[in-house]
This record gives structure tokens, C-alpha cells and sequence, in this order.
């Protein structure tokens, strides 16, 4: 039986940081954020189902989306992101369960999957045990700030639009401080896999 991982955090707390580092291990993870942004491509369902929705407006000129503005959009309106969540979830879901599937299949022992929204999509059944990275609000606010270049008013928008990093990590089978180095982490990391004999 192979081993489930589900990785999770906050918006900006490290869980890409810490989901390259399961490479490290050879250990595959499929990233939730990724197969989210393969369901929009245009063709797909889900992008016509969201032109309908948000219409022309958040759609570039080469017709993909224009995720910036689209994310503007629904992280300033509550009811608008449950749309947009009605819409994409599903197709997430699914694409992300073959994916586990398959590399069940092919003889894995254990397989992460990175999922921002564990929590709040209540998910957790797809997994065994779970890994939050967490930060403190400060650190996050400045990470994604600099990472995004968002103000600190979008930023905030953002965060709120989750649960917090703490709730979260009460929820955890382990958690990763990512205050510190990223080196830190990989050595939290690594004790963790150790301790469920991934390692
Ligand atoms: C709103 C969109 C277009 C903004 O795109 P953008 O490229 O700016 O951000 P990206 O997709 O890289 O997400 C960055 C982070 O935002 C947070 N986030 C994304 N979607 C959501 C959401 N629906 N609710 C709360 N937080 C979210 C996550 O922490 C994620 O890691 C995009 O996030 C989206 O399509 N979201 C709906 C699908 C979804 O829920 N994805 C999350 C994983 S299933
Ligand atoms: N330990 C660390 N020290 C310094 N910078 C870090 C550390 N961990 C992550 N970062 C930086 O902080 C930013 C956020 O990290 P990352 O993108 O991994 O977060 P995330 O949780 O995947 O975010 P999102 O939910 O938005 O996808 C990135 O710019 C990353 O390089």
C-alpha cells in the first residue's frame, strides 16, 4: 500500500519550496495549482464554463485567461471565487485522483500531493497523513508581497481568502516551520519521512 502524502499551507508559506525538495527523495508529488491551471486551458470545460461566467473581459488576447485579473476579480468577492471554485474544483479533483492513480500503478510507495486547499475543500479523505508549511502572518505577508508584487491590501485579500496558517497546522500530522532557512526545512522534512519510514 502506498503511502499518501497531502501537503498543504497557506497562500505563500513555502508549499512549492517544500514540494521540490520531495525530488530530492524521488518521491512524485502532483501539485494541485498546476493540474488547476491545465483545466483552464482554452478547449477545455472548465474555461468555457468561466467565459460564460466572468465573460471576455478576463480573457488576454491570445484568449487564455488573464489570471491576474480573473484572481483580482474573485479574491475582492466572496460569492465570485465560489463560482469560479464550483466550476474549476471538480475538474481538479478528478485529474489530480488519476494522477495518484497512476503513480499507485506503476509501483510507488508513496506520493505527495500538494493541495493549497486541503482544508477548505475538505479533501483530507484522498490522504493518509497530513504536512502543513507554516509561517508566521509577517513573513507570509513580506513573502508574497515580494514574490507577487501585490499591495499589502491584495495581499491581505488573499490570506483571508484561506484558512489561517495556525488553524491549519493544528489540523496536521506534522508541520514544517518555514521561518527559518529553506535548508532548515529540508532537514524538518526529512526527519518527518524518516519517522513514517518513507526513508
Ligand atoms: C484565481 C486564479 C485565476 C488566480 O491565479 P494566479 O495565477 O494569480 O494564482 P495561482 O493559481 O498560482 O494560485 C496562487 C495561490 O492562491 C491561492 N488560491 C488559488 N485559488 C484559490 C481559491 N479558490 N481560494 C483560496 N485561495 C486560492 C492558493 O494558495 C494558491 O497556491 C487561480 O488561482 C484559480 O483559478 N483559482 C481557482 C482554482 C483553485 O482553487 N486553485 C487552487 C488549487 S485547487
Ligand atoms: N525558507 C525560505 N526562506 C526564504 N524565502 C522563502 C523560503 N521559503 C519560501 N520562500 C520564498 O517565499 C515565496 C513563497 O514560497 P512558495 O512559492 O514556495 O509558497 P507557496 O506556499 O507555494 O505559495 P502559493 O500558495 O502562493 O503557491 C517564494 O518566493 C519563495 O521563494
Amino acid at each position: 500500500m502506498a503511502l499518501i502524502i497531502g501537503l498543504t499551507g497557506s497562500i505563500a508559506s513555502g508549499k512549492s519550496t517544500v514540494s521540490l525538495m520531495f525530488d530530492d527523495f524521488n518521491i512524485p508529488v502532483v501539485d494541485a495549482d498546476k493540474v488547476a491551471r491545465e483545466v483552464v486551458y482554452p478547449g477545455e470545460a472548465a474555461y468555457t464554463q468561466i467565459v460564460e461566467e466572468f465573460g471576455d473581459e478576463i480573457l488576454r488576447e491570445d484568449k487564455t485567461l488573464d489570471r491576474k485579473k480573473l484572481g483580482s476579480i474573485v479574491f475582492a468577492n466572496k460569492e465570485k471565487l465560489e463560482k469560479l471554485n464550483a466550476i474549476t474544483h471538480p475538474a481538479v479533483r478528478k485529474r489530480m485522483l488519476e494522477r495518484r492513480d497512476a503513480f499507485i500503478n506503476n509501483g510507488e510507495k508513496c506520493v505527495v500531493l500538494d493541495i493549497p486547499l486541503l482544508f477548505e475543500s475538505k479533501l483530507t479523505h484522498f490522504v493518509d497523513k497530513i504536512i502543513v508549511v507554516s509561517v508566521d502572518e509577517t513573513v507570509q505577508l513580506k513573502r508574497l508581497i515580494d514574490r507577487d508584487g501585490f499591495t499589502v491590501e491584495e495581499a491581505k485579500q488573499r490570506i483571508n481568502s484561506q484558512l489561517s496558517v495556525k488553524g491549519k497546522a493544528e489540523l496536521a500530522d506534522a508541520v514544517i516551520n518555514n521561518n527559518g532557512t529553506k535548508q532548515e526545512s529540508y532537514e524538518q522534512l526529512e526527519k518527518i519521512l524518516k519517522a513514517w519510514n518513507v526513508l
